[in-house]
């Protein structure tokens, strides 16, 4: 028997991620001794209940908070603020506070000033996910192989980010330590930007004359429906997204803008070899990360 990570583990959100998290511990019981598990919406705790995911399963945020030694907030990027301002009286000293957000410079603005000194704020932020939300939408396995990206609180003891870490290899992913700012300008390139584009290429073809639109959907070949999936994910969690890392987003869609230009140019003026090295360089992208066992 090993000594637990955390005696109780608080989980407020559980939807598409808080309930993989969930459903791993369920997997692995000897990790945390009780899961506490909150949610504003009462029908998510009738679902978490008959999922058997929670010992105790409560819409009190305050009481759930009350015991824990970790707290994970997994709610939208917009609500991890506010609802950790409304439940910080309430925790125990020497809890660890995290959250799964896919953004972090706007939200550590806005919880530090609430923060208390004897609570150590660490988010991590898996880089795993699928269009599906809602606590039926998780599964044990999400975040296996997948990175798991930790942003510290410069304040936050180094034991607690050693268990906090320990905790997400136990979920399967691999650990990456990094700064805020670095944190929303990679997610801004490789998560942000393609789910911008995929909202907007779905937009694209459903603006087309209603005849053609018929037909862009009856002829979708793989390549739009890789887009339809990704465009298929929660409007509220999007916008919070974008809305939150508006700055490091704007920068790289201009970069994309620039780029696709170019390609435009290319092809207006039949260069064919600007055309053939972007698309060769797509492919090695590609390569790269099936070898990396990535993709
Ligand atoms: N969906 C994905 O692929 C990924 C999402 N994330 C991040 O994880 C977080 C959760 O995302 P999902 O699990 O997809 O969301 P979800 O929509 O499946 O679940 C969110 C839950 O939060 C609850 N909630 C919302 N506002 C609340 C409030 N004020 N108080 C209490 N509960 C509240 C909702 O009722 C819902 O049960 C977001 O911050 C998102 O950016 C991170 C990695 C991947
Ligand atoms: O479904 C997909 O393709 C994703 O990219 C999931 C995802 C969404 C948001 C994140 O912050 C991290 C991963």
């Amino acid at each position: 028997m090993t000594t637990p990570l955390f005696e109780t583990l608080c989980v407020i959100g559980p939807g598409l991620i808080g309930s993989s998290v969930l459903r791993r511990l369920r997997e692995r019981p000897g990790l945390v001794n009780r899961l506490v598990v909150a949610d504003r919406d009462p029908a998510v705790l009738d679902r978490v209940r008959a999922l058997d995911l929670g010992d105790e399963i409560t819409a009190d945020l305050a009481k759930a908070v009350a015991d824990a030694d970790c707290v994970m907030l997994c709610v939208p990027v917009g609500a991890i603020a506010p609802v950790a301002e409304a439940i910080m009286p309430h925790f125990k000293a020497g809890a660890i506070l995290t959250d799964v957000g896919s953004t972090r410079r706007s939200v550590v603005d806005a919880l530090t000033p609430h923060l208390r000194d004897d609570i150590a704020y660490i988010p991590a932020h898996p880089m795993a996910g699928t269009e599906h939300s809602g606590p039926d939408a998780g599964f044990a396995s999400l975040f296996e192989d997948r990175w798991c990206l930790l942003t510290p609180d410069p304040h936050a003891p180094q034991t607690d980010i050693d268990r906090l870490a320990a905790f997400w290899r136990e979920m399967g992913a691999r650990i990456r330590i990094m700064d805020v700012d670095h944190h929303d300008t990679i997610c801004a390139m490789v998560s942000h930007l393609p789910h911008l584009i995929a909202f907007t290429i779905c937009g694209t073809a459903d603006t087309l004359a209603e005849d053609m639109r018929a037909e862009v959907l009856d002829f979708a070949a793989s390549g739009f429906r890789d887009f339809t999936r990704i465009a298929a994910s929660d409007p509220t969690m999007w916008r919070d997204i974008f809305l939150n890392n508006s700055d490091a987003l704007l920068s790289v869609l201009d970069r994309f803008s620039q780029d696709a230009a170019a390609m435009a140019k290319a092809i207006r003026e039949g260069d064919e070899k600007t055309i053939v090295d972007t698309i060769s360089r797509g492919r090695r992208i590609r390569r790269s990360l099936l070898e990396n066992r990535q993709a």
